[in-house]
C-alpha cells in the first residue's frame, strides 16, 4: 500500500498519526522516566527514523509505503531441551525482546524438530541424556562428528528425510526472524529457507550457548549473524569460515531477571526461608541435576559441621533440576547442617542471590549466571567436548577452581567459609569482572537493527514447496 501526502504543513501530524498507529501512544516529545520504556522508544525511534529517511523527500512529502510495516514481526527461536541451557537462553532472548520492544515482536520458542519430525530428531533429549550418561559414547559422537564433511553428510541425510516436516513447522509460525540457540538447528532450517527462496527476506541468526570448545555445527556461513559468547568462540567461528562481519561478541544471553533485578541477600534469605547468618553454598548439576551431586552433598554435610563447637559453619542449598530421583534420595538423608533440597527452580536468580558460592558441573548457563551474581565457582565435572573449555575459562580468570573429588570440593568450601574468606572475596570480584549481564540486551538490539536494515517487513510469503532434494 502506498500513500502520498503532499502538504508540507501536515507532515508532522501525519507522521505522528502513523507512529501512533504503529507504536501506540508514542509522542515525539514524550519524556518517559522509566528506563526500559525509554529504551523501548529509543529503539522504535531509531528504526522509524530509518524508514522516514527512506520515504521523506526534499519537499517534505512523505510516502507511507507498506503500512504492513506496523505488523507485529514474528520471531521464531529454535531450541531443544538437550540440557537446560538452550531453553534458558531462548527464554532470556524472548524476555529481553519483550522488555526492549514490547508488542513490536511476537516471540515463539519452539523445538520444531520435536513437534514436526519423527525419530531420531523428535527424541534428541532422551538420546542426548543416554549419551552423556555413557560419557565415552558422547565423547566419540562429539569428536567424530566434528569434521565438516562428516556432520554435513549426516545433516544432509536427515534434511532429505525431514525437510518437508521442518518446512511445515516454519510455515506455521511464518517467522520474519529465526534465531537458533542450538548447534543442530542451523543447517536444515537454512536449507528450507533457500528452498523457499526466502534467504533474503528472513533474518537468520545463531546465538551460541557454549563458552569455548563448542561443536563446529554451530558455525554456518549462511547466517546473517553469529553471536559468540566469548573471544575464544569468535576465533573458532573465523577459522570455520565465517566472515568478521557476521560475528558479534556480546556474551552469553542470560535471563533479564539476573541482570535487572535488584536483590538484597538478607531479603532473599527471609523469602527463601534460609538461615539469615550462616554462609551458604549452592550445589547443582545443570537442568538435569547431573554430576556428583549426592557424594558432594554428603561430604559438605561433614566439612561444614564444626565438631568441636558442635555447630554448623555453613548451610547447603541443593537444586536437583529435573532429576526427581536425586530429590527423593537427598530428602531421605539426615543432615547435621541446614540443608534445602529443591527440584527444578524457576527463579534461579533468587537462589544464587542468596548464596555465597556455587558448586556445579561446567554448564555454560550456570557459569554465566553465577558470574553475574559474583559467586565463586567450584567446577566438579564437565561433559566432554562442549563443556571442556569452560573449565579454563573459569579457572584461568580467577573466578573459581576445578576438582572432581567431592571431598576436595567440601574442603575448599569449608575453607572459604572459615580461614580463606579473603580468597572467596577475591574470586567473587573476579567473577563480577567476567560477567556480561547486558549481553542479552545487546543481542536483541542488534537483531532489531538487522531487521530494520531489511526495511519494512512485508508478509513473508511462505508457501509449501514441492521439491527439496535438488538443493542439498
Ligand atoms: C563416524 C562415526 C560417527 C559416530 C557417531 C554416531 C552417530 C551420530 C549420533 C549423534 C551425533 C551427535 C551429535 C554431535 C553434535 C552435537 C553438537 C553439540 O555440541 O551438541 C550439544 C548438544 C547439547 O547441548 C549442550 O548441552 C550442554 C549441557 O548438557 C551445555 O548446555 C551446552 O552448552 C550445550 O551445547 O547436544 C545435542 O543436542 C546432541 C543431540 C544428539 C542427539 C543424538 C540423536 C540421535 C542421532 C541422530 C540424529 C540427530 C542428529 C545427528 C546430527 C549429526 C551431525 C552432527
Ligand atoms: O532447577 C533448575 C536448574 C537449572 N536451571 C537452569 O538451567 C540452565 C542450565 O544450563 P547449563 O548450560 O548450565 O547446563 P545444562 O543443563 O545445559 O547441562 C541454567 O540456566 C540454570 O539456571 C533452572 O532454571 N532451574
Amino acid at each position: 500500500m502506498v500513500m502520498k501526502v503532499s502538504s508540507p504543513k501536515k507532515v508532522a501530524s501525519i507522521t505522528e498519526k502513523v507512529w501512533q498507529r504503529v507504536y501506540g501512544n508514542y509522542s515525539s516529545s514524550s519524556n518517559s522516566s522509566h528506563y526500559h520504556h525509554h529504551q523501548h522508544h529509543r529503539h522504535q525511534r531509531r528504526c522509524s527514523y530509518e524508514s522516514e529517511d527512506e520515504y521523506e523527500d526534499d519537499y517534505g512529502t512523505i510516502q507511507l509505503m507498506q503500512m504492513g510495516a506496523e505488523r507485529t514481526k514474528n520471531v521464531l527461536i529454535l531450541m531443544s531441551d538437550t540440557g537446560g541451557g538452550h531453553r534458558a537462553s531462548a527464554e532470556a532472548i524472548r524476555d529481553a525482546f519483550r522488555i526492549e520492544f514490547g508488542d513490536e515482536y511476537r516471540i515463539i520458542v519452539k523445538d520444531v524438530w520435536k513437534e514436526y519430525t519423527g525419530w531420531p530428531l523428535n527424541d534428541m533429549e532422551r538420546s542426548y541424556k543416554f549419551m552423556v550418561k555413557h560419557v565415552q559414547l558422547w565423547k566419540v559422537a562429539f569428536h567424530s562428528t566434528s569434521p565438516k564433511w562428516i556432520h554435513s553428510c549426516y545433516l544432509a541425510a536427515i534434511a532429505a528425510y525431514y525437510a518437508k516436516e521442518v518446512e511445515a513447522g516454519l510455515m506455521e509460525y511464518k517467522p520474519d526472524i529465526i534465531i537458533s540457540v542450538h548447534p543442530l538447528m542451523q543447517h536444515i532450517p537454512l536449507w528450507v529457507l533457500k528452498w523457499q527462496g526466502l534467504q533474503k527476506k528472513v533474518v537468520f541468526v545463531t546465538v551460541i550457548t557454549d563458552l569455548n570448545t563448542c561443536h563446529p555445527t554451530w558455525f554456518h556461513p549462511g547466517v546473517n549473524r553469529c553471536y559468540c559468547p566469548s573471544k575464544e568462540v569468535a576465533k573458532r567461528a573465523l577459522c570455520d569460515g565465517l566472515e568478521e562481519s557476521q560475528i558479534q561478541v556480546f556474551g552469553l544471553p542470560i535471563r533479564p531477571s539476573f541482570a535487572r533485578a535488584v536483590l538484597s541477600k538478607d531479603d532473599l534469605r527471609i523469602e527463601l526461608e534460609m538461615d539469615p547468618d550462616l554462609p551458604a553454598v549452592l550445589l547443582m548439576g545443570g537442568g538435569e541435576g547431573m554430576g556428583p551431586v549426592k557424594k558432594t552433598a554428603i561430604a559438605l554435610g561433614e566439612s561444614l559441621y564444626d565438631k568441636d563447637q558442635e555447630k554448623p559453619i555453613g548451610q547447603l542449598i541443593i537444586i536437583c533440576g529435573r532429576n526427581k530421583s536425586l530429590v527423593s534420595t537427598l530428602e531421605s538423608e539426615e543432615w547435621t547442617i541446614p540443608v534445602k533440597v529443591r527440584g527444578f527452580e524457576t527463579q534461579m536468580e533468587k537462589w544464587m542471590g542468596a548464596c555465597d558460592c556455587i558448586i556445579t558441573k561446567a554448564g555454560p548457563g550456570t557459569i554465566a549466571e553465577a558470574l553475574i551474581r559474583g559467586l565463586p565457582i567450584v567446577l566438579n565435572d564437565y561433559i566432554p567436548g562442549q563443556e571442556k573449555g569452560n573449565v579454563p575459562y573459569v579457572v584461568d580468570n580467577g573466578a573459581g577452581v576445578f576438582t572432581r573429588s567431592p571431598k576436595e570440593t567440601a574442603r575448599i568450601v569449608a575453607e572459604w567459609f572459615s580461614t580463606k574468606t579473603d580468597e572467596l572475596k577475591r574470586m567473587s570480584e573476579n567473577a563480577l569482572k567476567l560477567a556480561q549481564p547486558e549481553a542479552v540486551f545487546d543481542i536483541v538490539k542488534d537483531i532489531h537493527e538487522l531487521a530494520c536494515q531489511r526495511g519494512p517487513l512485508a508478509n513473508v510469503p511462505y508457501v509449501l514447496t514441492s521439491s527439496f532434494t535438488s538443493l542439498i
